[in-house]
């Protein structure tokens, strides 16, 4: 992928009529948007295009979790969209990623770049009490996420998804150019919501982070295009 470090916008948004709004407010700027189960579900294949004809780029964040063979068929389907990435949960093991990354070059037309393709290792609103109470995962949540990037790794997935607190050990484990794409990012004086694992922008940065997801930090702002041009400026060093 040509992008360097993305600053990707959450399009996490009641209705069309809403997100049309948004993205009018940027006024026209070419935006990395991440088009999540909501949107997708909601507005289908259609809202992609739309998406595309505008110029943006699009993480079709779906995150697929499912047997193998199911898993790569679907991403061959994907893999025809056009998008520039797409992801899996790590949880699915080695052979639904491995399956993931075949379908998504069985799938890509050629001549074209396949999408990359990223997994979740740990969700940014789980932590380690969570973890332990509830999935019944004993070891540290720093291992666990950097043993799921190492296993994604191993079945050729492009990176992960994952707090940008962890990057550091991502980066020892797998190398600085596997990718590692971070949400939960919230400026210090923003509310957390769901999110268990934040980071500032300019933490993401300093910590090695390829590129944030923002959400509600922006589309619940008063004037979202501000607040996107302050975090921008901040991921970018610039503030
Ligand atoms: O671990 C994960 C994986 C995905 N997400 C998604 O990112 C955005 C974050 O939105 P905010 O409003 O900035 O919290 C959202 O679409 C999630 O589905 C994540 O948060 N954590």
């Amino acid at each position: 992928m040509t992008t360097t470090r993305p600053f990707i916008i959450a399009l996490d948004l009641d209705n069309r009529a809403k997100r049309l709004e948004l993205l009018r407010s940027f006024n026209s700027e070419s935006l990395f948007v991440k088009v999540g189960m909501e949107l997708f579900y909601r507005e289908g294949l259609q809202v992609i295009e739309e998406l595309k004809q505008s110029g943006h780029r699009i993480f079709l964040d779906l995150k697929l979790h499912d047997i193998p063979n199911t898993v790569q068929r679907t991403m061959k389907e994907l893999a025809a969209l056009d998008v520039d990435i797409v992801n899996v949960h790590a949880a699915g093991g080695q052979r639904m990623m491995e399956g993931a990354v075949e379908g998504l070059e069985a799938g890509t037309p050629t001549g074209r770049k396949r999408p990359v393709l990223i997994a979740v290792t740990q969700l940014t609103s789980t932590d380690e009490d969570m973890m332990q109470k509830q999935l019944l995962i004993e070891k540290p949540l720093t291992e666990v996420v950097q043993s799921y990037a190492q296993l994604a790794k191993k079945s050729s997935v492009d990176g992960v998804v994952c707090s940008a607190q962890e990057v550091p050990f991502i980066h020892d484990a797998c190398g600085e150019t596997f990718y590692t794409v971070c949400p939960g990012i919230r400026r210090a004086e923003d509310e957390k919501g769901d999110q268990k694992r934040v980071v500032t922008p300019q933490k993401a940065r300093e910590l090695g982070s390829w590129g944030i997801v923002v959400g509600r930090s922006i589309t619940t702002a008063d004037d979202p295009f501000s607040v996107y041009k302050t975090m921008k400026q901040q991921w970018e060093g610039l503030k």
